[in-house]
């Protein structure tokens, strides 16, 4: 089992490069697929309060025997739970269903700017890192407007976007905006939610590698730089999923991929008018 690659983060702590993602994996099922994950060798999840599954995220993790300090646990605060003293609060809750006394990492899910807490939420986030409950801070679905209001609203920069990217939706202006930050992207819905495995470009380059399409992407991803977080129920492709470090995407490869961004290619909502209940 090869060893999974770390991030420094603009805090100085770490994240592990690649890890697994729970959206959509209901609670009763969610300790299955996470302990096929750590038995596979991920030992970061990615969960939120908006999936319903933490209560299922944190038994899987207190029964795989894993000590706590090599695991990296992540959570959103979901929208409606935004506002100084309301993310406070809430942050608990996301602890208690866990059943850890820290996160990792707690990012804000969404800023929804129709609701207007967004700053005032990031100042508890800040407040909560500084008690010691929170290693990292992040945010999620933040467009440069929202990252710049937070920073010089509290001085504190997040460590973490996590915002949609994939070979269909690159995001490549932005992301270089965040490298001025040093502000470290988290790739979600890194396959384009199933989306860009049907690609024929990215077909040919992972038969050339004898690798599936999915292992062709989440190498893209990491040799792009970005955290990835890919989803599987399946016990073979979360192990699949995984197995990406015996192999190399070359220059070619990795050019070719860069031509298959679109303008259309997004496959998640737009941060700007969401205001989902995330
Ligand atoms: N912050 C945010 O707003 C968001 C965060 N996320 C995070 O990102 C994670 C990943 O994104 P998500 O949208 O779930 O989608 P992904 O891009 O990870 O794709 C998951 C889909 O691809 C399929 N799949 C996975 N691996 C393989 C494989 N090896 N071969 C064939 N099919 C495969 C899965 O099917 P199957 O399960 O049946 O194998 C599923 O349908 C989420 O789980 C969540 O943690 C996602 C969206 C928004
Ligand atoms: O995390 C999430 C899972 O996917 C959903 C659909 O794109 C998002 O809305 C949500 O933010």
């Amino acid at each position: 089992m090869s060893a999974i690659p770390a991030i420094e983060l603009n805090d100085g702590k770490t994240i592990p490069q690649l890890g697994f993602g729970v959206w959509q994996i209901p609670n009763d099922e969610v300790g299955r697929a996470v302990a096929e994950a750590i038995g596979a060798g991920y030992r970061s999840i990615d969960t939120a309060q908006g999936y319903g599954n933490e209560k299922g995220v944190g038994a899987a993790i207190r029964d795989s025997g894993i000590a706590r300090s090599d695991l990296y646990i992540t959570s959103k605060l979901r929208t409606r739970d935004q506002g100084y003293d309301a993310t406070l609060k809430s942050f608990m809750g996301s602890l208690d269903r866990l059943g850890l006394d820290y996160l990792d990492l707690f990012l804000i899910h969404w800023p929804v700017p129709a609701q207007d807490k967004y700053s005032d939420t990031w100042r508890a986030f800040v407040q909560l890192q500084r008690d010691g409950r929170i290693r990292s801070i992040g945010v999620s679905n933040f467009l440069p407007e929202h990252l710049d209001r937070i920073i010089g609203d509290s001085g504190v920069a997040p460590a973490v976007n996590q915002i949609e990217v994939h070979p269909e939706f690159q995001q490549r202006d932005v992301r270089a905006l965040h490298r001025q930050h040093n502000i470290a992207i988290e790739s979600y819905s890194p396959l384009g939610s199933g989306a860009a495995l049907d690609n024929e470009t990215i077909g040919a380059i992972a038969s050339k590698h004898g690798k599936s399409p999915a292992q062709a992407i989440i190498r893209w991803h990491l040799q792009e730089g970005l955290i990835v977080i890919p989803k599987s129920t399946h016990a073979d492709r979360i192990r699949a999923n995984i197995d990406v470090f015996d192999f190399e995407l070359d220059a070619d490869d990795m050019a070719s991929i860069a031509k298959l961004d679109r303008r259309d290619g997004k496959v998640g909502s737009d941060p700007a008018t969401n205001n989902a209940i995330w």
